[in-house]
């Protein structure tokens, strides 16, 4: 389904982050892209989500390659298939959650979007604000904003890495537990090894190249893996 062909990206002359990146990835797979700090996680999820675009190489999304993509074609791919969601949440503050989820949900005129607050355990608060929530609460609305978009790739920076182990466990439960519900394909980026566990493919990049990549035949639950 996704088939990144020798993506490379650079931020000024001397600076290139991405040195040639190659994969595929099956559509409804679990993904985790781990390596460490500066290799370039941040800046392969963005490429390959279509919120920046790659110096050279392809990013196939079944028979289109969005690395050609205009930015009106990449704004309108990215509305059609694509959630992120983002270490910081980045909700609204002066709106409650309904509201939020609400603003995932209007750019594909979902009408049903408050199926996704429910499945995300936050129906009793849909009145509140984001300052009035905990930091799993605040995240979980992010995921519940990303996925009321029915896309049908989630994309994750490192959602577990403003939170304290408990709550990074209940987010991570969430996540995997929405994924056999609506099928959609995980991509995540995290540092931390050991929620790789919990995913199908492992991908590792240093240096902005790929190290490695494994599969899993006994994927655990968040609340089995290490921390
Ligand atoms: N917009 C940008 N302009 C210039 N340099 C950038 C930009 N975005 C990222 N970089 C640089 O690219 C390198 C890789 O960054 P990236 O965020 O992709 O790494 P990462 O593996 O996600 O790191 P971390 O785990 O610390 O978030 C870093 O050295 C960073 O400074």
């Amino acid at each position: 389904m996704i088939n990144v062909k020798n993506v490379k990206k650079s931020y000024g002359a001397m600076n290139e982050i991405l040195k040639g990146i190659s994969f595929t990835i099956d559509e409804g797979d679990f993904v985790v892209i781990l390596g460490a700090s500066g290799s370039g996680k941040s800046t392969l999820l963005h490429v390959v989500s279509g919120i920046e675009v790659p110096d050279s190489g392809e990013i196939y999304y079944d028979e289109s390659n969005i690395a050609l993509f205009s930015d009106r074609e990449l704004t309108q791919f990215r509305k059609e298939n694509i959630g992120f969601v983002f270490q910081q949440y980045y909700l609204l503050p002066h709106m409650n959650v309904d509201k939020n989820v609400k603003m995932g949900a209007d750019l594909v005129g979902n009408q049903d979007y408050r199926k996704m607050i429910e499945a995300i355990g936050l129906k009793a608060k849909m009145n509140l604000y984001p300052s009035e929530l905990s930091g799993g609460e605040q995240q979980r609305v992010s995921i519940a904003r990303a996925l009321a978009k029915k896309p049908r790739v989630l994309f994750l920076d490192e959602p577990t890495g403003a939170l304290d182990e408990q709550t990074g466990r209940q987010v991570l439960d969430y996540i995997s537990k929405l994924q056999k519900q609506y099928g959609f394909t995980i991509i995540m980026v995290t540092h931390n090894e050991n929620i790789a566990q919990m995913a199908h493919t492992i991908i590792k990049i240093n240096s902005g190249q790929i190290s490695h990549i494994s599969t899993n035949a006994m994927m655990k639950t968040a609340f089995e893996i290490g921390w």
